[in-house]
């Protein structure tokens, strides 16, 4: 795939059927920490106006923690679980309150998903996930979307709305990711330093991490700073979908394709969408070890891994979840999702499929992971 130029890749954005829109926490609260309704009406009116243009809306909303604490009575952003998550339940009510408010103005209905990486890792629960969105989006409704922080364990959690923004827009197929943060572009450098420069057109997410420099949240209340709008611009990069990256007040502009924040190229064709939620979705719950010869064999990228490739299993995992696929020094090969309970592998390891068939059964001459659920890494 040749590289587009930054005209190319701003068309594409401004021309998109399908767009997700992540915006932070610190663009819809005050540092007191209660909402901004100001700011969250003046987004809502930007998002409203794509909608009523034709394009299909999605939008993954911070804001939950930071719109709950001020309410419960706490000066600052609360650090330990038990009270983020009280707060998160909060705010998420107060958040969605006003969202349904200020898209009611405009004759535009919301739905909140609330979505736990827990949930989402399995097969089944993943395709849930796809149809109701995309019922939600026929149904000319704008999906707002969270994380569950009120549920998701500490262990299993996106942890941050840029990673899963980027993987919404890749399960809904959009056309452009958009992230609204409080600074108006990437810079060379965190934009405190004095000598730091706009970026405003990134060809290649890869290769443009090596002169930039990140921080972390600029905020009292944002969580991955540019580290993670980086990762869910090169997750969506490599889905095939260009993203644009500003300061949510400029959210209007940067819809319609004007030369504001910074654009990053897609780098790569669309690829199936299950696969890329399989490689980025989930820390792998436990690690397969394989020998020689199967590494080779998952290197080549089409085959599924054999129980009799296998030397060890490590950790502790049901049926379903994430995994690495280690080689014998401890390389990650692959992610996949494992056909077993750890527990039932070890008994497999080394055997055939004809010897898995015969001395365990039918039910156990099944590769350890399918080529449908690996991904390489
Ligand atoms: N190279 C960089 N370019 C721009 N911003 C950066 C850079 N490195 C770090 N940052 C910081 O990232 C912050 C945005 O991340 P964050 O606070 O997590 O926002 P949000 O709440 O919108 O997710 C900015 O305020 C900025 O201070
Ligand atoms: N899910 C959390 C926010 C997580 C997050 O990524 O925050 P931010 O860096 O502000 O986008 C909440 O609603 O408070």
């Amino acid at each position: 795939m040749s590289t587009p130029s930054q005209v190319d890749v701003r068309r594409a954005i401004a021309g998109a059927q399908t767009v997700v829109v992540k915006v932070g926490s610190s663009s819809l609260t005050q540092p007191s920490g209660h909402l901004d309704p100001e700011r969250l009406d003046a987004l809502v009116c930007a998002l409203a106006a794509a909608h009523m243009q034709g394009a299909r809306v999605v939008l993954v909303s911070s804001g939950a923690i930071a719109a709950g604490f001020g309410p419960l009575g706490f000066d600052a952003r609360p650090s330990d679980v038990a009270t983020q998550q009280a707060t998160a339940a909060v705010g998420q009510g107060l958040l969605m309150a006003r969202y349904e408010t200020a898209f009611a103005r405009f004759g535009v209905r919301v739905g909140q998903i609330l979505i736990t990486a827990e949930d989402t890792i399995r097969p089944q629960q993943y395709r849930n996930v796809e149809r109701t969105l995309t019922r939600l989006l026929d149904l000319g409704v704008v999906p707002i979307i969270n994380e569950n922080d009120s549920l998701a364990s500490n262990e299993i959690r996106f942890g941050d709305n840029d990673r899963l923004s980027a993987l919404v827009a890749n399960l809904v197929r959009a056309d452009a990711l958009v992230l609204l943060t409080d600074v108006d572009a990437l810079y060379t450098a965190p934009p405190s330093q004095p000598d730091s420069k706009r970026v405003a057109y990134v060809p290649n997410v890869i290769d443009a991490l090596e002169d930039i420099t990140v921080g972390g949240s600029g905020s009292k209340v944002g969580t991955g700073g540019m580290v993670t709008k980086l990762e869910a611009a090169r997750v969506a990069a490599v889905s095939g979908i260009p993203t644009v990256l500003t300061c949510a007040a400029q959210a209007g502009p940067a819809l319609m394709g004007d030369p504001v924040g910074t654009v990053f190229a897609p780098v790569k064709a669309r690829g199936s969408s299950r696969r890329l939620w399989i490689g980025f979705a989930a820390e792998p719950r436990g690690i397969i070890v394989v020998d020689a010869g199967a590494a080779q064999a998952v290197r080549g990228g089409r085959a599924s891994l054999l129980a009799a490739g296998a030397l060890e299993v490590r950790g502790e995992f049901s049926a379903g979840d994430p995994v690495w696929v280690d080689d014998e020094s401890g390389e990650h090969l692959a992610r996949g999702l494992a056909g077993f309970d750890s527990e039932e592998i070890p008994q497999m390891l080394g055997r055939t499929t004809a010897q898995l068939k015969r001395f365990l059964g039918e039910q156990y001459a099944h590769p350890l992971v399918h080529r449908d659920n690996l991904v390489l890494v």
